[in-house]
Formats: C-alpha cells, sequence, structure tokens
C-alpha cells in the first residue's frame, strides 16, 4: 500500500502569513502563536516568512490571491478573527472570508490555512487564541506545515 503523508518540518520553505488588523487584541496572539510553530519546527529565518497586514477578515482573500499569483511561497497562512455583532454583518464577514480563502487555495494548488476564529462571544475568541482552547493561529500553522509536505510528495508522485 503506498501511503502519502507529509511531515511537519519547515526548514527550506517560505510561507506568507496574512493578518487581519480587526480585533487585533486576539488577532496578535494568533500571530505570535502561528511564528511560533514555524519556528519550532525547522530552520526558519526572517527572510522565509513575509507578514501581509489587511484591515479586516473580509480582505483576507484579495490578498492571498495576490501573494499566491507570485508563486514565491510554498503555503499561506490567514489569520483573523470575526465576532459575532447584533447584526448579519458576521455572516457575510465570516462567509466571504472562508469562501475566498478556499477559492484561492484550489485556483492556484497551494496551501491556504484557515487561521480565522469566528466565534459568538469576545470569550469565546480570547479562549481560541492562546488560552483554554488552544491557539488557533498555531493550529493553522502545523496545517500549513503537514500540506505544504503533503503538496510535495503529491507533486513527486
Ligand atoms: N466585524 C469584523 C470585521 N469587519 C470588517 C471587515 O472585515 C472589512 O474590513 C470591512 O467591512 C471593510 O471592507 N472584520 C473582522 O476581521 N472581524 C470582524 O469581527
Ligand atoms: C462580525 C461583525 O461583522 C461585527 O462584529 C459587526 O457587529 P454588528 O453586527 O453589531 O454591526
Amino acid at each position: 500500500m503506498q501511503v502519502i503523508e507529509g511531515n511537519i518540518r519547515a526548514t527550506g520553505k517560505k510561507f506568507a502569513i496574512i493578518v487581519s488588523r480587526f480585533n487585533s487584541f486576539v488577532v496578535e496572539s494568533l500571530l505570535e502563536g502561528a511564528l511560533d510553530t514555524l519556528e519550532r519546527h525547522g530552520e526558519v529565518s526572517d527572510s522565509d516568512i513575509t507578514l501581509v497586514r489587511v484591515p479586516g477578515a473580509y480582505e483576507l482573500p484579495v490578498a492571498a490571491k495576490k501573494v499566491a499569483e507570485k508563486g514565491q511561497f510554498d503555503a499561506i497562512i490567514a489569520l483573523g478573527a470575526v465576532i459575532r455583532g447584533g447584526t448579519p454583518h458576521f455572516d457575510f464577514v465570516a462567509g466571504e472570508c472562508n469562501k475566498g480563502l478556499a477559492q484561492v487555495s484550489l485556483e492556484f494548488g497551494i496551501p491556504v490555512s484557515f487561521g480565522v476564529i469566528t466565534t459568538d462571544s469576545i470569550e469565546q475568541a480570547i479562549e481560541r487564541s492562546g488560552t483554554k482552547a488552544g491557539n488557533k493561529g498555531s493550529e493553522a500553522a502545523m496545517g500549513a506545515l503537514e500540506m505544504v509536505n503533503v503538496v510535495n510528495a503529491l507533486d513527486s508522485l
């Protein structure tokens, strides 16, 4: 049986991290988690990581598309926090963000990790950005690492 799976080594890989400024009090913790995870999984220097900042989660897909078009990165990690308010705005922002990032990943065949927390409350957001429910930025970086290596393994079949 042939098994294709990815390791989680970061050495020699280039990553773009796209970060939204909205709800920065939690998103900056997601960024810390993502950077920490990349740096713990190989020889990763500043020149291997490009950080792109955008206003909000709604803008993550267009930035991801521009980054993917460059063809210089092995994976994109998108980080943001959409926190439900009192109107349907949440659904539009979170929905377009999720759909757009998935579209970029499929169109360019590059892993785009979804490190965007979508919560009903500020408390849930805090819990998912490095407190009791882990750090979704770190999880997104782990997913990107594994997928980079899965994609490489599939490309070499
Ligand atoms: N409410 C949230 C937003 N809203 C802003 C949009 O993402 C966008 O920047 C604006 O509509 C201009 O196009 N963004 C988040 O990331 N999180 C939110 O909770
Ligand atoms: C997620 C949102 O769009 C948001 O926090 C906006 O809040 P509201 O629906 O109360 O305007």
